[in-house]
């Protein structure tokens, strides 16, 4: 598709992002394409959603949800990070979360929702991140299609990019709606955890126990 002068070319994967952000013509513009599309797929549904009272803004709502909000990640650019001298060497494992997990199955367009945990063994002679950067992140990448085994690889490598830790773990617990909601109906208590480990937490099954030990207790509010 061809906004203005630039050729948004779509990226390889529906979880990468585009090469540029989207200025804010380009944005418009893609959300008029896209409702106007969503109307004939109502039309194809059978959904009258010029006279239907409920439906009439529908395909206009359901455009900007998705660029705006639910693939935000595909058209912004990564969140800018604030980096800080690790001027007392801290050395020791970190653990944050949970952090909100809001994302889409890129299978069914169905909500993947849950909670991320990240852990970092920061360098003594590295960087460390704003704590808050660390929730950014998850909510720029998990605003795509994704499947969770990817998902937690493309946090972790722009968390590894930006600080060089000696250890990194991103573990996501989450329900996939598309496996609640339709086909098997499982239990909305059917989670999937998975966890990625770089470096030093990849080695050391100590490091590993305390990291899984700090995310059970954070999951179970036991920490306030
Ligand atoms: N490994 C993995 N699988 C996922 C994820 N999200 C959804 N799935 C699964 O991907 C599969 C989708 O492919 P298909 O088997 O072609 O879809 P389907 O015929 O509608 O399958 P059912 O969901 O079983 O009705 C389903 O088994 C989903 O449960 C994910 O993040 N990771």
């Amino acid at each position: 598709m061809n906004f203005h002068s630039r050729e948004l070319k779509p990226p390889r994967l529906c979880n990468e992002a585009l090469e540029q952000p989207l200025d804010e013509a380009e944005r418009t513009a893609m959300i008029t394409a896209a409702a106007q599309k969503l109307e004939e797929l109502f039309d194809i549904l059978r959904i009258d959603h010029q006279n239907d009272h409920n439906t009439r803004e529908t395909p206009m709502r359901v455009a900007k949800m998705f660029v705006e909000e639910i693939l935000e990640g595909r058209f912004t650019a990564p969140p800018r990070i604030t980096e800080f001298d690790n001027v007392q060497a801290y050395d020791q494992l970190i653990v944050t979360g949970p952090i909100e997990v809001r994302s889409m199955c890129a299978h069914h367009l169905m909500p993947i929702y849950g909670h991320a945990y990240i852990g970092i063994l920061p360098a003594s002679d590295g960087k460390i991140i704003g704590l808050s950067k660390y929730d950014r992140i998850v909510e720029h990448f998990t605003a795509r299609l994704q499947i969770q085994e990817e998902m937690v690889k493309q946090i972790g490598q722009y968390i590894l990019d930006m600080t060089r830790p000696r250890g990194l773990a991103v573990r996501i617990s989450a329900v996939h709606m598309c496996k609640t909601q339709r086909g098997v109906k499982a239990t909305r208590r059917s989670r999937m955890i998975n966890t990625y480990y770089w470096g030093e937490l990849s080695t050391n099954a100590e490091l590993k126990r305390e990291f899984i030990d700090e995310c059970t207790a954070l999951d179970r509010g036991c920490v306030d």
